[in-house]
């Protein structure tokens, strides 16, 4: 098969744990120390806001002291190289942190959302911040108390960029899903998604994860020693 041209990546938790940000469902993870209904959904945050802006408060300010590993700028570096000749790289990730972007990353979708930006729950106002939030706090725009929530997409709400997500999928010729245990939808409907378009698939993650069977290949290890190796 002649070289890739227009790749995309789906990338999960596991792409970052390396980088000291804990995965969901490992033991320990986020999911065992949150109970995600309560931390997660529209409905957990009418019930007690103050309780998710905590949550969002905690992993927002564990942003501020982690960066990139090798296999954030192993894929920035990718995107370089098939950009500059002609080709491309598109990032969908379900992580809600700034890693691949901090490890030089242009072309990145964050389907579910990300930490350092807020959204007004009444006006729809979105705007980048990186400090603590309150069910006290009111919005920039329309001075609304309590209008301000993480920009985040919680389970039973839309995905962003779905019609975005679509069009990379139509151009691409290689699908490569890293970090991921493949447990969450529509994201993990991608891999069918790229079988239905007759499109490459690889799988790089740590483990065996639910998609794993989908692919036309699977390496197990861990992101920041497969992924360099798959790139060099
Ligand atoms: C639990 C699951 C069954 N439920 C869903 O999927 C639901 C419902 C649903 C929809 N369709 C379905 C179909 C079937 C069944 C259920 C559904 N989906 C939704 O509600 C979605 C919204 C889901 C988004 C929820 N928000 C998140 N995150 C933001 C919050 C936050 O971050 O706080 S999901 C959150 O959990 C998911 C976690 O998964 P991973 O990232 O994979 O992390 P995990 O810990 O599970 O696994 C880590 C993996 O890494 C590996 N690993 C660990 N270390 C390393 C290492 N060092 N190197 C390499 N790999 C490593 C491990 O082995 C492991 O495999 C991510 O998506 C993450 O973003 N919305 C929606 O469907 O809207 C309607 C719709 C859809 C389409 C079109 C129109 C309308």
């Amino acid at each position: 098969m002649s070289k890739p041209n227009h790749i995309v990546i789906l990338t999960g938790a596991g792409i970052s744990a390396e980088s000291g940000i804990d995965t969901f469902r490992a033991e320990g993870g986020l999911w065992e120390q949150y109970p995600v209904e309560q931390v997660a959904t529209p409905e957990g945050f009418a019930a007690d806001p103050a309780l998710v802006h905590q949550f969002y408060n905690m992993r927002r300010a564990a942003l501020k002291s982690v960066s990139p590993n090798a296999a954030h700028f192993a894929l920035a570096e990718l995107e370089k190289g098939l950009e500059s000749r002609g080709g491309s790289l598109t990032t969908i990730t379900q992580n809600v942190d700034n890693l691949h972007e901090q490890g030089g990353a242009k072309n990145v979708i964050h389907m579910h959302g990300v930490l350092t930006s807020l959204l007004c729950q009444y006006c729809g106002h979105r705007w980048e911040s990186h400090e603590d939030t309150s069910p006290e706090d009111s919005c920039i725009a329309c001075q609304r108390i309590a209008g301000p929530r993480p920009d985040i997409v919680w389970f039973g709400e839309m995905p962003y960029e779905l019609d975005r997500i679509d069009y990379v999928m139509s151009q691409a010729d290689l699908f490569v899903s890293i970090g991921t245990s493949g447990a969450v939808y529509p994201a993990a409907g991608l891999v069918s998604e790229a079988r239905r378009r007759s499109i490459k698939t690889l799988e790089l993650n740590l483990e065996e994860s639910q998609g794993t069977s989908l692919f036309d290949e699977s390496r197990l290890g861990k992101a920041g020693e497969i992924v360099p190796k798959w790139v060099a």
